[in-house]
């Protein structure tokens, strides 16, 4: 474990439902201190207690008791160094862009800015390498930002799927074709999530732009970087061996825990046996893991061998929700191979993601 100073830490939207997963995961973090928690005009002005409708399982953190919640101005964030962004992506864009300006270093989990080219999109188990376009991106002001900058993690749903596929290119090369079906828990459409009319005894077949985020996002994060030849890394979107992806996504009524039915089809052939996707998704450990970042799970893939799991409401909290569960590795008539995942929407993915970002950027020098 690094020896670092404690950093000032502040959460945007910390009155949300990945802004309560913030706190409850900072609470006692050996790198940050949780120093300051912004929300809307609705609830600045109130002690955080107040101000929230909290449902963790566990009690609010001591810590922040006594906080009052600030607008999210970064004038009312000074002492803090780092931003975690929970915020609705109705109003992220322009309130994370100010911190940038600011010269904050913001860890975003809103979709506002992951397509933009100069912004890294790192699910931190997956492809924390493109942290090497944050100078780029300072470079890009005027003046030069020296501290500030914007990253974010990716979809819930996203994160999901490229684990286990960085996982398996790592050992068996690039993947062609990617189907993913995903079953959604009603805590990823944030609190107080669907009417209960609406999701209990059904499942709904659409949520709004979930499936052109992770036939998109998929790209950026499995892609490499190239260096330009005036020196600018950008993103090479598997320009070299075109992955294409197709989504479908569903909510149910699982409170908490992405479950996605994955299929996938290798380019090299013969493709891999199903025990040999086993063993490599076994074996895959994360940058995370390896530069003793504190939230890295030790499993970055925990794969099951009961035929019936994973299951969210028994897999979900497994390594605090940090890891990627796989289950039903088997063969696939249509493409090659065929398995499920869990993944717990609000740790490993969001706010875990961010803070795992945060880390790596500390561990990295950038911080
Ligand atoms: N839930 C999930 O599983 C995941 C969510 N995300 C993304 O994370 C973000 C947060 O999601 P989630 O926690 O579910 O959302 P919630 O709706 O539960 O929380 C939204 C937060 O944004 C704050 N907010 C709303 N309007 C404003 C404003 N005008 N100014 C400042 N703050 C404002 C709210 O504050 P107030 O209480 O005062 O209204 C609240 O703290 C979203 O962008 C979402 O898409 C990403 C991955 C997974
Ligand atoms: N949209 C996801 C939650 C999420 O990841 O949102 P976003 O892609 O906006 O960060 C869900 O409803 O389950």
């Amino acid at each position: 474990m690094h020896d670092f100073r404690k950093i000032n830490v502040g959460v945007l939207g910390a009155t949300g439902t990945v802004g309560q997963r913030f706190i409850t995961l900072l609470a006692d973090h050996p790198f940050f201190i949780l120093h300051a928690l912004g929300a809307s005009q609705r609830s600045a002005g109130k002690p955080y207690p107040a101000a929230v409708t909290w449902k963790q399982t566990k009690p609010v953190p001591a810590v922040v008791r006594n906080l009052v919640v600030r607008e999210c101005k970064p004038e009312f964030f000074t002492e803090c160094e780092i931003i975690f962004s929970g915020l609705d992506a109705d109003v992220a864009g322009p309130i994370e862009e100010s911190f940038r300006l600011a010269e904050f270093a913001v860890f975003s989990n809103a979709k506002n800015y992951r397509r933009d080219p100069h912004v890294p999109l790192i699910v931190p188990l997956v492809n924390s390498s493109h942290m090497a376009m944050i100078p780029q991106q300072r470079a890009l002001h005027t003046p030069p930002l020296r501290k500030g900058f914007i990253l974010t993690n990716a979809n819930c749903s996203t994160t999901g799927v490229v684990v286990p596929l960085a996982a398996l290119e790592k050992t068996f090369g690039p993947i062609e074709s990617c189907m993913v079906t995903t079953m959604q828990a009603i805590s990823g459409a944030g609190y107080p999530g669907l009417p209960s009319l609406d999701i209990m005894d059904n499942v709904v077949p659409y949520i709004s732009g979930e499936e052109e985020k992770i036939e998109w996002e998929m790209l950026k994060i499995l892609g490499g970087l190239t260096e330009g030849d005036d020196g600018n890394k950008a993103f090479d979107m598997h320009a070299k061996q075109p992955l294409r992806v197709s989504a479908m996504c569903n909510r149910v009524p699982v409170i908490e825990g992405h479950t996605e039915c994955v299929s996938v089809r290798f380019a090299r052939r013969p493709p891999p046996s199903p025990q040999q996707v086993r063993e490599a998704l076994l074996a895959y450990t994360s940058d995370a893991w390896t530069m003793s970042c504190p939230s890295a799970p030790r499993h970055t893939v925990f794969v099951h061998e009961e035929p019936d799991r994973p299951q969210p409401r028994l897999d979900r909290d497994y390594q605090a929700g940090a890891g990627v569960n796989v289950g039903r590795v088997r063969q696939c008539p249509v493409l090659d191979i065929k398995f499920v995942v869990l993944a717990n929407n609000v740790a490993i993915g969001a706010a875990t993601s961010s803070i795992l970002n945060a880390e790596l950027a500390v561990c990295k020098g950038i911080i």
